[in-house]
């Protein structure tokens, strides 16, 4: 892992995405100290899909929060490429948020009054950037959402709503997804629809996708899963099967 104490947003190399080295986080309330995560070093390199997987308050959300640079940690040095988010202020940070990281969360987070197309755009809009039609043309073709560029969200299942938020975290082409529960919302059937996209956006368009999630079925969708508790990643799972991480997942005495 390259260390960068520039305060410049470099692009990101072609092997690493994500790199994690020591990170501790204390959350402090009052005279209370709660070690989120504890000492955490991981790598994640480019073309990966990455479950994150773990007992209720084993420290998934800080791992995720702190990785995609929303949060920081109390000790411990992050990498989103070659740029080193320490080195970093929070209007740096929000710029290399928007420009190198997308994110899909449980709830969709889709504007109502928008189109899927506006909502698609408005991220690069905002951000004073002309959308790249053609890259938008095939996400949205890929996620077999043409026809409904017009409709409203309230006009779509939640499947498609959360494919819309899928092509709106890809449409900058960004470095990595964050997904945080992306099917916690989703019927089985359109839940798999939305895990059979995210493995082939990573398959076959070398994108990179950190996803955490509560369900070993989800999970074993991924190329990796991380087990964590109390804070630590416990164990490292290859092409997991969703009967292996339902039974690490219990010796854990958790889902
Ligand atoms: N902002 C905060 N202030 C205080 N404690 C926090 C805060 N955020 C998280 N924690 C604590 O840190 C620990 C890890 O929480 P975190 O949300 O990362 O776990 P998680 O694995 O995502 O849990 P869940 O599966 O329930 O979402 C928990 O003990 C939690 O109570």
């Amino acid at each position: 892992m390259r260390r960068g104490g520039s305060a410049d947003i470099r692009p990101a190399p072609p092997g690493q995405v994500i790199g994690l080295d020591r990170v501790t986080k204390v959350h402090r309330t009052g005279t209370v100290a709660v070690t989120a995560l504890d000492d955490v070093s991981l790598t994640v390199p480019r073309g990966t899909f990455l479950a994150v997987m773990g007992p209720s308050g084993s420290g998934k959300s800080t791992l995720l929060q702190i990785a995609a640079g929303l949060d920081t940690p109390t000790s411990g040095t992050v990498m989103v490429g070659d740029t080193d988010l320490g080195s970093l202020n929070e209007a740096r940070r929000t710029v290399l948020r928007r420009d190198r990281i997308g994110f899909v969360f449980q709830g969709y987070n889709l504007l109502p009054s928008l189109t899927v197309e506006q909502n698609i755009t408005l991220p690069l809009r905002l951000a004073g950037r002309a959308p790249d039609q053609e890259w938008i043309r095939a996400l949205v073709d890929r996620t077999g959402l043409d026809g409904t560029l017009h409709r409203r969200p309230a006009e779509m299942s939640g499947g498609q709503q959360q494919r819309v938020a899928i092509v709106r975290a890809l449409a900058a082409r960004p470095d990595i997804v964050f997904a945080d529960e992306p099917t916690g919302a989703l019927d089985v059937r359109s839940s798999g629809h939305v895990l059979t996209l995210l493995r082939q956006i990573v398959d076959e368009l070398g994108q990179t996708i950190v996803m955490v999630t509560h369900d070993p079925a989800a999970a074993a969708r991924a190329h990796e899963a991380l087990i964590m508790a109390d804070g630590r990643i416990v164990d490292v799972i290859g092409d997991p099967t969703a009967q292996e991480l339902a039974g690490r997942l219990s010796s854990l005495g958790g889902r």
